[in-house]
């Protein structure tokens, strides 16, 4: 019988970002972070840059830290977030709102610049915020919604959206990584064959953003969105950031039409003129104060490297991967996630009938996986702060409560 717990030590030995665990704010009473796909945890360094920011910048400044960084910062921190982990040349993303709201806002921006076609494209396991943004949009505008039914242990593929784009399609809206899979998307391949229908693309990134190498521009996407709660460790309600290629600047117009994506805004004129560029995408007062911690996640990822974050993360996934072949397949549960390394994402996705409640006594014990109804556990590695220790700890105690 395999001595797991000493492969856990020696991994954890050789893994190259290790040093990255301890930058992480302890959590005393938690045996295992298996949610940090949902929630992230903050960076130690958050603590002084925001006691920092609160003294000097805010507390010091006042009023004109506006003239002095602020009215950029939405932009500035969209650029380096656009470099670091998007594969975004400046100019293009914009951190503001939420997943939520940004959705709506570059959505319709997208069918707006389709006026003559009828449907939008989307997949049936998309997360459920996308839906309903969507399902409001094709009221509010008159479009159908064509639903691409997805197997919930696959995702969306291109085969998929070929078969349902054509003529009528003015835009394909899908998750680069399923949020209750964990199922990689191929982006690229479905940005290719939406644009051979004339449609426009829209990515949400919410879950592969800081762990999976993105290249939003080399891929051609049209739109995308995504939080930064989870692998960016923003905390909780963090900003989203929204990305426009930018061959659709000045052409692209969202619906929420405030004085901060005004071209001018302190003339407070009459009339909505939107700004050139990206700050179009803006509505109101950009949240400052709640882009602190993501900045610090930031720092972290650009020393670590996407590409290292990456490989971690896959042998996180497939340690998990392993521990769950051999403790828990024979016991009923049922793996709802892809094997395949170019298919995943950083979470896997595990299911049985009683895990509802097998999920409330883990929690209670110190191991936090997450639980997504009716009958899933999600496994969520989140490369800069969880040990292979970490898994082998949440896994046994998994395996122990299934019995
Ligand atoms: C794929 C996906 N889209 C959107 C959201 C949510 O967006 P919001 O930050 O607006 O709650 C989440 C998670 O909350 C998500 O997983
Ligand atoms: N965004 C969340 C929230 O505000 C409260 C609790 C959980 C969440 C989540 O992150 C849900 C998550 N996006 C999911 O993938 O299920």
């Amino acid at each position: 019988m395999e001595d797991f717990e000493a492969r856990a030590r020696g991994l954890d030995a050789a893994d190259p970002l290790r040093h990255f665990r301890e930058r992480f704010v302890d959590a005393g009473d938690v045996v295992a972070y298996l949610d940090g796909n949902s929630l992230g945890r903050p960076l130690r360094t958050t603590t002084d840059r925001m006691t920092e920011f609160i003294e000097d910048e805010w507390g010091g400044r006042l009023i004109r830290g506006w003239g002095e960084g602020w009215m950029d910062q939405a932009l500035n921190v969209g650029d380096r977030l656009g470099r670091i982990a998007l594969g975004a040349e400046p100019g293009q993303v914009a951190v503001a709102d939420s997943t939520s709201v940004l959705l709506y806002k570059l959505a319709r921006a997208a069918v707006d610049l389709r006026p003559d076609r009828s449907e939008i494209v989307l997949d049936t396991d998309n997360f459920p915020t996308d839906r309903y943004v969507l399902e409001g949009i094709a009221a509010e505008r008159d479009l159908r919604l064509r639903w691409i039914s997805t197997d919930p242990a696959r995702g969306i593929t291109d085969e998929q959206v070929a078969e349902v784009t054509g003529p009528d399609t003015a835009l394909v809206v899908f998750s680069h990584v399923a949020y209750r899979s964990g199922y990689l998307a191929d982006a690229a391949a479905i940005t290719r064959t939406a644009h051979a229908a004339g449609a426009l693309v829209l990515c949400d990134l919410c879950h592969s953003v800081g762990a999976v190498p993105i290249d939003l521009d080399e891929w051609q996407v049209d739109f995308a969105v995504g939080c930064t709660y989870k692998y960016l460790n923003g905390g909780p309600g963090s900003p989203a950031f929204g990305y426009v290629n930018r061959t659709h600047h000045g052409q692209a117009q969202q619906p929420i039409w405030g004085w901060m994506g005004h071209a001018e805004p302190f003339t407070m004129g009459p009339g909505y003129r939107p700004a050139a560029g990206i700050r179009s995408v803006l509505s109101g007062t950009p949240p400052i104060l709640a882009m602190l911690p993501m900045m610090a996640s930031l720092d972290a990822l650009e020393e670590a490297g996407i590409e290292a974050v990456r490989a971690k993360s896959l042998s996180l996934t497939d340690f998990a991967l392993e521990l769950t072949d051999t403790w828990l397949l024979d016991r009923g549960v049922e793996l709802v996630s892809p094997r395949a390394e170019t298919l995943r994402g950083s979470h896997i996705t595990l299911r049985r009938a009683d895990f509802r409640e097998i999920n409330d006594r883990l929690w209670e014990k110190g191991v936090i996986p997450d639980f997504r109804s009716p009958d899933a556990i999600r496994i969520g590695l989140s490369p800069l702060s969880t040990s292979f220790a970490e898994v082998h700890r949440g896994l046994s105690a998994l395996a122990e409560a299934v019995g």
